[in-house]
């Protein structure tokens, strides 16, 4: 976790930023938190699940990391319960927000097929959010991430605090996958291949972008439909693997992490952090998509420069059409979800 860029940046406890994770105590939730406990940019680190939060939080916070900066205060952690208001000191004054809380897939299950289950539990946390922390960064994991994040954007639009530049959906696992991916058919180090993915969070939405990456544009196309489809549905390959006991936790700590480190650097000032993320956005707002992954220069603000999609090969260009279309539907399902629950 501690890259230059972390480590030039926490000379100032200025930035430092109190975050939270709710659905803390789960699969995802566990392993994220461990891995935000390392990072030099958090002071404050609350934890809120509906069940075993404290004894999560009592773990973690022996954990000797602590910041130099902060005249060696380390990073104070918090264990919350829905009981006695527990959701609103867990979100008081938090920079930022990170919701892996839902049910995961079993097999044979898509990801929308959570909606039923997971579109209320987003819906009540974000309403907390907007009512609590109104200017935090939202950063959602909860599937189906195409639904939920229009979802904690009405439901902010409700309580007059919506800014889209503050709302993400969290997609770094799909590129995380796609280098991986890549580095086993064509070789090279996977942390230094970087493929654009664009589109959305669940299978055909799921757009890898192999044309832009160089060093890999001779790839066969039987390797291309390979390589397309494994991004699409790697979450698929983990759900089937745990045979029922859930879906991808471990890679998506690491990936969540990652892109929650990266959103507090740029709010520390540290310019050119890019990242793929589920945001407001206007490039096929034509079509009819409010909606859509491509990769966004982080700012202070949240959201700073969204970065179009550049040259695409007419194989890409309609994997993109296939996603757009199944996006529209996608992100409708959840606006009307909150407006019928008014
Ligand atoms: N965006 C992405 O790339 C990915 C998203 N996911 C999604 O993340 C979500 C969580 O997955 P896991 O951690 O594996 O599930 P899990 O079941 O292990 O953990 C979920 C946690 O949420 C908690 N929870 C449920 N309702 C809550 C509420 N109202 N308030 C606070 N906490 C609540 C549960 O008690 C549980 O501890 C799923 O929806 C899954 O599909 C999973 C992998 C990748
Ligand atoms: O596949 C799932 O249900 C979980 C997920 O979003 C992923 O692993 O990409």
């Amino acid at each position: 976790m501690r890259t230059a860029a972390t480590r030039a940046f926490s000379t100032s406890t200025a930035n430092r930023t109190k975050v939270a994770v709710l659905g803390a105590a789960g699969g995802i939730g566990q392993p994220l938190s461990l891995l935000l406990k390392q990072s030099p940019l958090i002071t404050h680190l609350s934890l809120y699940d509906i069940v075993n939060t404290p004894g999560v939080a009592a773990d973690l916070s022996h954990i000797n990391t602590s910041s130099k900066a902060s005249k060696h205060i380390g990073i104070y952690v918090t264990g919350h319960l829905p009981k006695d208001g527990g959701l609103e000191e867990a979100l008081k004054d938090a920079g930022v927000v990170v919701i892996p809380a839902g049910v995961p897939r079993k097999p044979g299950m898509t990801r929308d097929d959570l909606f039923n289950t997971n579109a209320g539990i987003v819906r009540d946390l974000a309403t907390a959010c907007a009512k609590t922390c109104p200017e935090a960064k939202i950063l959602i994991i909860a599937n189906p991430v195409n639904s939920t994040v229009p979802i904690v954007s009405e439901v902010f639009k409700q309580h007059n605090v919506y800014d889209p530049k503050r709302i993400f959906g969290v997609t770094t696992l799909d590129v995380v996958r796609a280098s991986r991916f890549v580095s086993e058919v064509a070789g090279g180090r996977p942390e230094e291949i970087k493929i654009t993915v664009v589109g959305g969070h669940s299978g055909a939405t799921i757009v890898p972008l192999f044309s832009q990456t160089q060093g890999i544009k001779s790839l066969s196309k039987e390797q291309l439909d390979e390589l397309t489809h494994r991004v699409q549905y790697g979450g698929d390959e983990v759900v089937k693997a745990k045979d029922g006991l859930g879906s991808a936790t471990l890679s998506m700590a690491f990936a969540g992490a990652r892109f929650t480190e990266s959103v507090l650097r740029a709010a520390a000032g540290e310019k050119g952090v890019v990242e793929p993320t589920f945001v407001r956005s206007s490039l096929f707002e034509k079509e009819g998509v409010e909606y859509f992954s491509s990769n966004v220069e982080l700012s202070p603000e949240g959201v700073g420069k969204i970065h179009p999609l550049g040259n695409l090969t007419p194989y890409e260009e309609e994997l993109v059409s296939v996603a757009v279309s199944q996006l529209k539907g996608n992100i409708t399902k959840g606006v009307q979800f909150v407006s019928e629950s008014q």
